[in-house]
């Protein structure tokens, strides 16, 4: 399971919750402008926006779970099991493996709207980056610092899909989360009226009563419910340091600790990362599931014409901050 969300003060951000049961030895990786994507197809993007963001990186290649652009375009890849649906190449199209669609957009895209425009072309094949790894059956949130869309590639077609609050898990399809957000219409951040009876004398005894019925279960779609209402309620100071902290706490809302999904075996899915990437700054900041400390790569450090991937390994291990010693 996985959560994606935007999140906007003063400046403009966009994370994720990566949950899974393993990891791939991902890094936070920057990659510049002038590093050639050989793609599939037989092109090469030479020339792009430079990204950064979470990725494995495999024979040199960044293989993206979310990044965002120089220009703040932000994407990210959440499971889509049993729907993703990837074509056979046409001619006519662009031809873009599920690997390469990260990359493909954000390195050419400075909005939303460009991206719809790259959109109408494009068609997710079929296409392994290799024997080793799976196709992941994904679906994606793409956001700039006003919108955001859902691109799901199913049986019948590519589907967009806008995205008015700006969060997105898994399965299903994001037309159900939307529409299943008006079962909870009546939930509230207020504190409960007596509707029930006219007759009958109710007390409200606990704060947080009008947000009874709020989901906390960490199905995908109860996921999708609990981190709409917890974002869209969101209150923050728009400093930098308030607004990444309250970004961590809606997605700690829906984080997957040890123990509550079992997979078989000894197998247990957890939070492997959180990130947040500012927007307007290119600062990658993320917490592990070992490390609660926030960690963070700033893409204006690095040399961004140049032609090679810069990565940092993950902190992984716990950072404490000791008052008395
Ligand atoms: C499984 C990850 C998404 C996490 C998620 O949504 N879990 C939910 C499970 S469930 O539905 O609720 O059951 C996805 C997100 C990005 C994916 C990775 C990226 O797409 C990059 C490469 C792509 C390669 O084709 C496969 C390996 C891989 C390294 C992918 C492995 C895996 O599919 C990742 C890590």
């Amino acid at each position: 399971m996985c959560t994606a969300i935007t999140y906007y003060t003063k400046d403009h951000y966009f994370g994720r919750n990566l949950d899974l049961e393993f990891s791939y030895n991902e890094t936070v990786t920057v990659t510049p402008r002038y590093y050639p994507f050989h793609l599939r197809n037989g092109k090469t993007l030479d020339h792009h926006y430079a990204m950064i963001g979470m990725a494995y990186i495999v024979d040199g290649f960044p293989l993206y779970y979310d990044a965002t652009n120089e220009k703040g375009l932000s994407m990210a890849g959440l499971n889509f099991p049993n729907n993703a649906d990837y074509k056979e190449e046409r001619e006519g199209c662009d031809n873009i493996a599920p690997f390469e669609f990260i990359p493909w957009i954000l390195g050419q895209c400075a909005n939303v709207n460009e991206a719809r425009i790259l959109l109408e072309r494009i068609n997710l094949v079929d296409l392994n980056f290799s024997e080793e790894l799976p196709l992941s059956p994904l679906h994606w949130m793409i956001s700039d610092k006003g919108n955001s869309i859902v691109v799901e590639s199913v049986k019948d077609g590519l589907k967009i899909f806008e995205n008015p609050v700006g969060v997105m898990t898994n399965n299903p399809t994001f037309d159900y989360q939307m529409f299943n957000l008006n079962n909870y219409m009546h939930l509230s951040k207020e504190p409960p009226a007596n509707t029930f009876a006219a007759k009958l004398e109710l007390e409200q005894y606990s704060r947080g009563m009008g947000a009874i019925g709020l989901p906390g279960d960490l199905s995908s779609v109860s996921r999708f419910v609990k981190t709409a209402f917890t974002k869209m309620n969101s209150v923050s100071g728009d400093s930098e340091l308030e607004s990444i902290s309250q970004f961590f706490h809606i997605l700690g809302s829906v984080e997957q600790q040890r123990g509550c999904v079992h997979l078989g075996g000894d197998k247990y899915e957890i939070t492997i990362y959180s990130s947040c990437c500012n927007m307007d700054k290119g600062i990658y900041y993320y917490t592990t599931y070992e490390n609660s400390q926030i960690t963070a790569v700033d893409m204006y450090r690095e040399n961004l014409d140049g032609n090679t991937i810069i990565s940092y390994s993950l902190v992984k291990k716990q950072q404490i901050n000791y008052q008395n010693r």
